[in-house]
């Protein structure tokens, strides 16, 4: 076992926002990340210009939050640090038409996930800074947190220095951003973009959802009412990895009943089992060889067709209708609609 972290972990007295003083960015996008990217900015002092498209559906959001609103290329043309926080499977098309005749000698090139890079979707010019700054949390918790003067861990990389200043301007933006008030870790483009494509589909959002539908399945299927279901899979599940948040699982272990206790620690092993890791290998390995990336970019040239089917499913599945009814109904709803709105705000954006 490692006693010593062997990366480097870097905070706000690391960084200095003045970096940027005499420097644009141009946030591209303002959907999760990008909202929250431009107005942290913003509230941070640094001089923000917004680009997107003109039928944008985002472009009043952008305004109406006071900032300044014009194309990609326009943008990249004003800037010299060149945030990319549109679609990852868009950038490539967003680079060769806005981004690479605009950009120049000197300017960073930024992202928050490294798959375009990574897997050779956008080849940088020389003479660019190419950096990643990668929040580890959904785009409009970045904003909220820096709202409440809280910090988002994040990961930065550097892909190319060509100023020598790269590291410098990523972690000022970093703190401007509200990252380094939690932790930065540094990493590189392969590490975020491989580590991040497993853990959203085989923890975060594939895995966990999978196993609560399973086990609201499970309950209902027995006969169990689906509002008992939905409280024992999904609702408590926030109360449960909040504890595991703040303290590890011994901390979630020390506050449930030994009878929760002993039935977790004697049967968790059988629900998500040896076959389990062993999915996650081929889903890992399928991310390290390129075939996912692969899959995924011949699904959007091909129109979204499994995206959309899959999609549609998921939201016709009986524990969202169940859910939002029995949200509608517990006093905790005023919370979980402001969460709610902001996700409606966001993806308005989309
Ligand atoms: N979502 C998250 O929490 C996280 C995302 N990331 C990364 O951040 C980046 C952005 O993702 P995310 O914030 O989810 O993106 P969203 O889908 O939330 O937002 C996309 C934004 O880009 C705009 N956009 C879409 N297509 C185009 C286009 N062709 N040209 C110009 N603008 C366009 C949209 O506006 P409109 O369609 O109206 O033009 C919208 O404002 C990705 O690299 C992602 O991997 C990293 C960490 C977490
Ligand atoms: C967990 C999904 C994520 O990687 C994220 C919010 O970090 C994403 O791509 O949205
Ligand atoms: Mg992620
Ligand atoms: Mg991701």
């Amino acid at each position: 076992m490692t006693d010593e972290f062997t990366t480097d972990i870097y905070y706000d007295d690391d960084a200095d926002v003045s970096t940027l003083d005499d420097e644009t960015v141009a946030v591209l996008g303002y959907g999760s990340q990008g909202h929250a990217h431009a107005l942290n900015l913003h509230d941070s002092g640094v001089d923000v210009v917004v680009g997107l498209r003109e039928d944008s559906a985002s472009r009043s959001a952008a305004e109406a939050d006071g900032l300044t609103v014009t194309t990609p290329a326009d943008a990249v043309s004003q800037a010299s640090y060149v945030s990319v926080l549109v679609p990852d499977t868009v950038q490539a098309d967003v680079y060769e038409n806005a981004i690479e005749p605009n950009l120049e000698a000197g300017d960073t090139l930024q992202f928050a996930h490294g798959l375009n890079i990574h897997y050779n979707q956008i080849q940088p010019p020389e003479g660019v800074d190419v950096t990643m700054v990668a929040p580890k949390s959904p785009g409009h918790l970045v904003r909220r947190n820096y709202e409440n003067d809280e910090g988002t861990p994040g990961l930065l990389a550097i892909y190319q220095d060509t100023t020598g200043d790269a590291q410098e301007r990523a972690l000022a933006y970093a703190k401007a951003i509200g990252c380094a008030r939690a932790g930065v870790i540094e990493t590189t483009f392969q590490e975020e973009v491989e580590s991040d494509l497993f853990g959203e589909q085989a923890v975060l959002c594939g895995g966990v959802t999978a196993l609560v539908k399973h086990g609201y399945e499970a309950l209902v299927d027995a006969g169990y009412s689906p509002e008992i279901a939905y409280f024992e899979c999904l609702n408590e599940l926030k109360l449960i990895v909040d504890l595991m948040y703040e303290g590890g699982n011994m901390e979630m272990w020390n506050s449930v009943s030994d009878t929760a206790e002993y039935g977790g620690l004697t049967r968790g092993d059988r629900i998500v089992d040896d076959h389990v890791r062993e999915n996650m290998d081929e889903v890992l390995e399928e991310i390290q060889n390129g075939e996912f990336t692969r899959e995924w970019i011949l699904e959007n040239q091909a129109g979204r067709p499994s995206y959309s089917q899959l999609r549609q499913a998921e939201q016709e599945h009986e524990i969202e209708d169940v859910g939002a009814r029995l949200r509608e109904l517990f006093a905790w709803a005023d919370d979980e609609t402001e969460t709610e709105a902001e996700s409606a705000e966001v993806a308005a954006d989309d």
